[in-house]
């Protein structure tokens, strides 16, 4: 049997995570906060069904559901008062999983029946996405997600002007991927979404668009993972019930912090000035905001663990997003030699933390027909899975499932091959 297809090929969407360099907890009071794209990424693979029904394969977090089009609900912006309720329209046929594939599914009903409104519900389509990100470690993965999605449905429903969602694209794509963020999070500042659009380092001020640095410096930083869960309803609320208790005292410190950020934007922008001397008052910078996110009462003994076990080499630490445990970052300094890392990497694995190195300031969402200097998704996928082993085994009966299960099989080193730009 021939599978009747609709005249689109299949492609890759990707879009990075983000790590919160400066401003964290501030930028909650209106202060200013710096965030950069990691080189880490969730990448959606979309490929065309003759069915006409849409898939969503998600094998981090183990979802597979098939939705029949027709029975999504058709969303206006009258139809709920918030994207948080969408769970009352999902269709009863589709069991919503526990965990983290809840947040999925239900933000893929929302976008979808949002994006596809009265558009064309024949378009068919599977999507499989697989990230780089650990999932609720404070490195945005619901961000990079929400704006793969996004990009999937707005480059499916044809409002994407141009090829490999350019700058003009940008905007749609981040608007809707913001109300994704919404769906699992109610009220996101909106600094994740932006960075993983827009990609870069990113002045971010609550409430205004914003400001890409346009820098020419890429931050070469150790991301520790202390795998401590936190909350970051309750770590903010700390901050808020101090700033009651001592409102003049915690202003200061949110005024200093917001000069950092300013101090950094400045730093990212300039140009000429010797890299050494940039990174050595980075290092001052990121020292001092850590120092004022300890007062504020947000850091935790495992991430003073980070610090302590870097200062001892003369590097600089801070915890980056709410803090409570989750992550810290450390500049690694253009002259130290890997060697040095690695002693560093090692020392926090014996405390039971994970590291990941990784450069700041990459490429934002892009689209790709083709990748790896391949001429096809499809071609690239086929020697991938020749390379490092994967499952093409079918169980959809559909022309592409084959390819879905590759693409869903490959290991994490066979993704991070993957950088359509
Ligand atoms: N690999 C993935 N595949 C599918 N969905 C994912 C994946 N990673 C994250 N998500 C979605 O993002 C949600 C996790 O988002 P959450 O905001 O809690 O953590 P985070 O974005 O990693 O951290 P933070 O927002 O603090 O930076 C998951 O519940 C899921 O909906
Ligand atoms: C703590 C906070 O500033 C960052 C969490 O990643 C909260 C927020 O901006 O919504
Ligand atoms: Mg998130």
């Amino acid at each position: 049997m021939v599978a009747m297809h609709r005249e689109w090929s299949p492609f890759v969407v990707s879009a990075p995570g983000k790590l919160i360099l400066f401003g964290e907890h501030a930028v909650v009071y209106g202060k200013a906060a710096i965030a950069g794209s990691l080189d880490m990424r969730a990448y959606a693979l979309v490929t065309p069904r003759a069915d006409n029904k849409a898939r969503m394969v998600l094998p981090d977090i183990d979802v597979d559901v098939l939705f029949d089009s027709h029975t999504l609900p058709l969303l206006q912006s009258t139809s709920l008062s918030h994207p948080s309720e969408v769970e009352a329209l999902v269709p009863d046929s589709i069991n919503i999983p526990e965990g983290p594939g809840r947040t999925a599914v239900l933000t893929f009903v929302y976008l979808y029946g949002c994006i596809f409104a009265e558009r064309d519900r024949n378009t068919g389509f599977t999507i499989c996405v697989r990230s780089l990100l650990p999932v609720g470690a404070g490195l945005g993965s619901s961000a990079a997600f929400n704006v793969a999605l996004s990009a999937t449905l707005l480059q499916l429903t044809g409002q994407l002007r141009e090829e490999g969602a350019g700058a003009g694209d940008r905007k749609l794509i981040n608007q809707w991927a913001f109300h994704g963020e919404q769906v699992a999070h109610g009220t996101p500042s909106g600094i994740d979404n932006s960075v993983a659009t827009y990609g870069g380092f990113l002045k971010y001020v609550k409430g205004e668009p914003s400001v890409n640095l346009e820098s020419s410096h890429a931050l070469r930083v150790l991301i520790t993972n202390t795998n401590v869960p936190k909350s970051t309803k309750a770590l903010v609320a700390g901050v808020r019930a101090l700033r009651d208790q001592h409102p003049s005292v915690v202003d200061g410190i949110l005024d200093s912090i917001h000069s950092i950020s300013i101090s950094a934007a400045a730093l990212f922008q300039s140009v000429g000035e010797d890299e050494a001397y940039l990174e050595r008052r980075m290092q001052d910078i990121i020292r001092i905001n850590h120092g004022l996110l300890f007062t504020l009462g947000v850091s935790h003994r495992s991430l003073e663990r980070v610090r302590e076990i870097t200062a001892a080499r003369d590097l600089a630490s801070k915890l980056t997003g709410a803090g409570g445990g989750g992550c810290a970052l450390t500049l690694i300094p253009g002259g130290i030699a890997g060697d040095d890392v690695e002693v560093v990497v090692r020392e926090m694995e014996s405390e039971g933390f994970c590291c990941y190195q990784t450069v700041v300031g990459g490429g934002g969402v892009a689209i790709a027909r083709s990748v790896d200097g391949r001429a096809t998704v499809e071609q690239w996928l086929a020697e991938a899975i020749a390379r490092h082993g994967g499952s093409s085994a079918n169980s959809d009966g559909d022309a592409y499932g084959g390819a879905v299960a590759g693409f869903a099989t490959l290991p994490a080193a066979a993704i991070s091959e993957l950088k359509p730009q």
